[in-house]
């Protein structure tokens, strides 16, 4: 299965690092606690993609909360979400090989996340792994993120490789689902979903539990 891909795109949470249930936890105590939703764990982690704003006007009505209180809410979910994972905070295992070896053969690498600035550079900075990337799309870079394709869309015009040259990484049907907008094959994470989550995608091209797979190996 040599696809000699140009580019790597990956997403962030769940995808490079482990973390998606700090993520619905941070965001089950603030919707509930705060918000005064009643929102299972399970109903919280079926909304786990998209931009924050997206999440919130997915469950309260799209113009239920000014934006300067969507950004403040915003805020402090991943002001709780580090202080909770900080202390966990790992690449998932032979994903620092990966980085290195793409490197040295010479793909690119982006981030394509619905994370914030605040979130990606939390990881990119405390992990030292930012010089691996040559292009980072984030919140803030798009008007609709997952699964809409403009994230990946966008990161694979940053780096200035074609869709069909890319392989996008992701843990999520959602974020599949993006790529699959955007023409672009798919390696799962499943991190945090399981594969019949997936069902509904033919963009796939494996699944992984962490990055030691030799079928990542294959790849490139
Ligand atoms: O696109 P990524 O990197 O998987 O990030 C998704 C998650 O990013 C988090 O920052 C958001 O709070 C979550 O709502 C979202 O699901």
């Amino acid at each position: 299965m040599k696809l000699q891909p140009k580019a790597l795109l990956f997403d962030l949470n769940g995808t490079m690092i482990d973390d998606m249930q700090f993520h619905t936890k941070a965001w089950h105590q603030i919707l509930n606690e705060d918000l005064g939703a009643t929102l299972s764990y399970e109903e919280v982690k079926g909304h786990m993609y998209g931009k924050n704003s997206e999440v919130l006007a997915r469950i309260f009505g799209k113009e239920h909360f000014p934006e300067d209180r969507v950004t403040e809410i915003s805020f402090e979910k991943e002001r709780r979400y580090q202080k909770a994972y900080f202390e966990h905070l790992k690449l998932i295992n032979g994903l620092d090989d990966v980085l290195e070896r793409a490197h040295q053969h010479g793909i690119k690498m982006a981030v394509g996340s619905a994370a914030i600035p605040f979130n990606i550079d939390f990881v990119l900075d405390n992990l030292n792994i930012r010089q691996y990337f040559g292009a980072v799309v984030s919140a803030d870079d798009v008007t609709e993120s997952k699964p809409d394709p403009e994230t990946f869309v966008k990161a694979a015009q940053l780096l200035g490789i074609d869709p069909a040259d890319c392989v996008v990484l992701e843990d999520a049907p959602k974020g599949v689902e993006a790529a699959r907008n955007a023409g672009m094959q798919c390696v799962v994470l499943t991190t945090t979903h399981e594969k019949d989550e997936f069902s509904a995608y033919d963009n796939i091209l494996c699944f992984i539990t962490d990055y030691t797979d030799p079928k990542v190996k294959e790849l490139f």
